[in-house]
């Protein structure tokens, strides 16, 4: 089992592993025990799967679970209600636990619950999927609103993040891409060597679990060395950030889920990058056409559909438009960009699209 430490405001660690949830009977019992009551919020679909795995280690407590609608669709107003008013029904209090377990939005909405619960109680991070590895990890909680993501939220660390890698075994081959754009955004903002392992995978069923396992903990350490540096983003932070200005307003105009995270993530990417100069453009673009990446979809998006969410996305300020680019692999900067040279960037982006797909 590999070990991460977080030295946020409040520290904890990131166990991964095949069966980190062995955990709770160990180094976490004092904290299960101390709860008068734990809370599991659940992805339905996570639930369906690998509900009784997870109750199998629990089984020394008096656990209840309340299953969230899966992905996206989770991160409303509706779901954060339903989980307060669980809790309320449930004679929950501050000395109750909560514990995440699905992928990135589930972690999103329950860790945004429990930073509100009576003005914050306990969380543990129990990520099911690839993505999940930078969601989980950092302390970042929201749902969303129509006119922008994540535009609720707070910062809120969890107490732990069990990371069980058993889980990953199963995910299906659109949670492996969606996962693996965050992977490839912590590669392009640390490491080149890194970054060119990751461009040679094709096809991602060719990655071993071992492999993989190394790829998550590479960018679980990236993510933590930034989060350390800076856990309220007034600066480095906002390197985590690479490709999310485009990703989110796709999100946004196309309705949320109707393109995971990941996807959108991808062609945020392709876009930071154009606007970076960046040399691995086109290796980049044939990469992710081959593994899947539905990067077609920009043809049809208008870039006046895009720029109204862009200019609310949280780096930006007074419908400034600022992004995260790349002076090279391994060295982000924030860069102001005038909306004129956005608008020409997204059109040349469309047309390098469309020579290689
Ligand atoms: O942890 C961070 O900081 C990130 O920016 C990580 C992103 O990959 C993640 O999607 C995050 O939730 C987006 O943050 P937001 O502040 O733009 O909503």
């Amino acid at each position: 089992m590999k070990q991460l430490r977080v030295e946020a405001d409040h520290p904890y660690t990131v166990h991964i592993g095949a069966g980190a949830f062995g955990l709770f009977a160990n180094e976490y019992r004092p904290l299960l025990d101390a709860a008068d009551r734990i809370v599991v919020i659940a992805d339905e679909q996570v639930a369906e799967l690998h509900l009784q795995y997870l109750l199998d280690f629990l089984k020394e407590w008096d656990v209840r679970v309340l299953t969230v609608p899966s992905g996206e669709a989770a991160k409303s107003v509706e779901t954060f209600m339903a989980c307060h008013s669980f809790l309320l029904s449930e004679n929950c209090s501050r000395n109750s636990l909560l514990m995440a377990f699905g992928g990135g939005a589930t972690g999103d909405v329950a860790g945004f619950v429990a930073s509100t619960f009576m003005r914050g109680i306990p969380f543990i991070q129990l990520p099911t999927t690839i993505l999940a590895h930078d969601s989980a990890v950092g302390g970042k909680t929201a749902i969303n609103h129509e006119l922008g993501k994540n535009m609720i939220g707070t910062f809120y660390q969890p107490k732990a993040v069990l990371y069980d890698s058993k889980l990953l075994e199963t995910l299906p081959p659109g949670e492996v891409r969606s996962g693996m754009a965050e992977v490839i955004k912590h590669a392009f903002i640390s490491n080149a060597t890194w970054l060119e392992e990751l461009l040679a995978i094709r096809d991602f069923k060719d990655m071993a679990q071992e492999e993989l396992n190394q790829h998550l903990e590479k960018g679980i350490a990236v993510k933590a060395a930034i989060v350390e540096e800076d856990e309220f983003e007034g600066g480095v932070r906002k390197y985590l950030n690479f490709g999310h200005t485009l990703a989110h307003a796709l999100e946004g105009h196309l309705g949320y889920g109707n393109l995971t995270h990941g996807e959108a993530v991808v062609l945020g990417m392709s876009y930071a990058l154009l606007l970076s100069e960046h040399e691995k453009l086109d290796d980049y673009i044939r990469w992710a056409h081959e593994n899947g990446y539905p990067l077609h979809i920009v043809k049809d998006i208008r870039f006046d559909a895009l720029l109204p969410y862009m200019k609310k996305d949280k780096k930006s300020s007074q419908g400034i438009l600022n992004f995260v680019l790349l002076k090279q692999t391994g060295m982000p900067f924030v860069e102001k960009v005038e909306e004129q040279r956005a608008r020409s960037a997204y059109e040349k982006l469309i047309l390098q699209i469309e020579e290689v797909i």
